[in-house]
C-alpha cells in the first residue's frame, strides 16, 4: 500500500528525520510511537504528501506520492489530525457532505447519490439527533467522532491518523479505536496512527515502528517492541510489562519517580 525509502527531512541544516524505510501492506494497521520531538508528526505528513521530503522517496499503491494531485490522493487517503475539526458554524451533515470533495466534478457535484452513505455513516458512528447540530454546539469528544465520520465519508483505503485521541476521555478514546478497527475489519482499509498510549497501541496495531531522535529504533509486533528494555531505552522511564489478562497484549505500567533525563 504505502513505502518509503531512505525517507529524511531537514528543516535548513537541522536533520529531523533520517533513513527511514517501510513498507505498510494493505490491511495492515502500524502504530507510530516515540518520545515527544522523535519526529512523529513529521512522518505522517511524507506520508501524506503535507510536507515534502528533502530525501528519499514515499510511493502510494507503487506510485510516487508526489505524482497524485490533490484530489487523486484524496481518492487513496484520508488523513485525521490530532485537533479533529474546528468549532465551526457548519453542521454535522453539511461537515459529512465535504468528506465527499474528492469526488465533485467540476460542477461541484457527484455522480452518485451520497446521501446513503453519509446516512449510514451517521447511524454508526451514533450521531442521529446531531445531523443539524453547529460543531459549536458540540463537546470536543462528540467533534472527534464527527471528523472521523467525515474521514469515512471519504471512502479512502488508507486512514491516517495523528493522535487521534490525545483530547478525549478514556471511553471516548477506546470508542473511538473501536469503531476504527470495527470500519477495517469491515472494509479492509490500511491504518497508520501516531499513538502516545502504549497499552492502546499495544491492542490495536498490527506493528509498531518506533521513532527515536528522528530515527526508526524498532519495528515489529507489540510484544516484540514494547520490551522492558525497549521502553527504558526510548522513554527514559522504568517500566513493567504484564501481559493483558483478556487478549494477551502486552502493557506498560509505570512506577512512580522513575524517569531520569
Ligand atoms: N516546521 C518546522 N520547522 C522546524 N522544526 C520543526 C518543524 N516541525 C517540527 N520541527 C521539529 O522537528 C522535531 C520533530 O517534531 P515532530 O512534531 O515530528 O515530533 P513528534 O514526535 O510528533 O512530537 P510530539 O510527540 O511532541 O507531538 C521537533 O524537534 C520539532 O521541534
Amino acid at each position: 500500500m504505502i513505502r518509503a525509502q531512505g525517507l529524511g527531512k531537514a528543516y535548513g541544516q537541522v536533520p529531523i528525520l533520517a533513513g527511514v524505510d517501510l513498507h505498510i501492506t494493505e490491511g495492515e494497521w502500524w502504530g507510530i510511537i516515540g518520545p515527544n520531538g522523535s519526529g512523529k508528526s513529521t512522518l505522517m505528513q511524507l506520508l501524506s504528501g503535507v510536507e515534502s521530503p528533502t530525501a528519499g522517496s514515499v510511493s502510494l499503491r507503487g506510485r510516487e506520492l508526489s505524482s497524485y494531485n490533490r484530489k487523486a490522493l484524496a481518492r487513496i487517503a484520508a488523513v485525521l489530525q490530532q485537533e479533529g475539526l474546528d468549532p465551526t458554524d457548519f453542521t454535522v451533515r453539511e461537515v459529512l457532505e465535504m468528506g465527499r470533495f474528492p469526488f465533485l466534478n467540476w460542477l461541484g457535484r457527484e455522480d452518485k447519490d451520497a446521501t446513503p452513505l453519509i446516512d449510514a455513516i451517521i447511524q454508526k458512528l451514533d450521531l442521529g439527533g446531531f445531523e443539524e447540530r453547529r460543531l459549536t454546539e458540540l463537546s470536543g469528544g462528540q467533534r472527534q467522532r464527527v471528523a472521523l465520520g467525515k474521514v469515512m465519508v471519504q471512502e479512502p483505503s488508507l486512514l491516517m491518523l495523528d493522535e487521534p485521541t490525545t483530547y478525549l476521555d478514556i471511553r471516548y478514546q477506546l470508542q473511538f479505536m473501536d469503531m476504527v478497527a470495527e470500519w477495517r475489519n469491515s472494509s479492509g482499509i490500511t491504518v497508520i496512527s501516531v499513538l502516545h498510549d502504549l497499552n492502546l497501541a499495544a491492542q490495536f496495531c498490527d506493528k509498531l515502528l518506533v521513532l527515536d531522535q528522528g530515527k526508526v529504533a524498532g519495528v515489529g509486533k507489540p510484544e516484540e517492541v514494547l520490551t522492558a528494555e525497549y521502553i527504558r531505552q526510548i522513554f527514559r522511564v522504568e517500566p513493567s510489562i504484564v501481559t493483558h489478562p483478556e487478549n494477551g497484549a502486552p502493557q506498560v505500567l509505570l512506577t512512580a519517580n522513575s524517569t531520569w533525563s
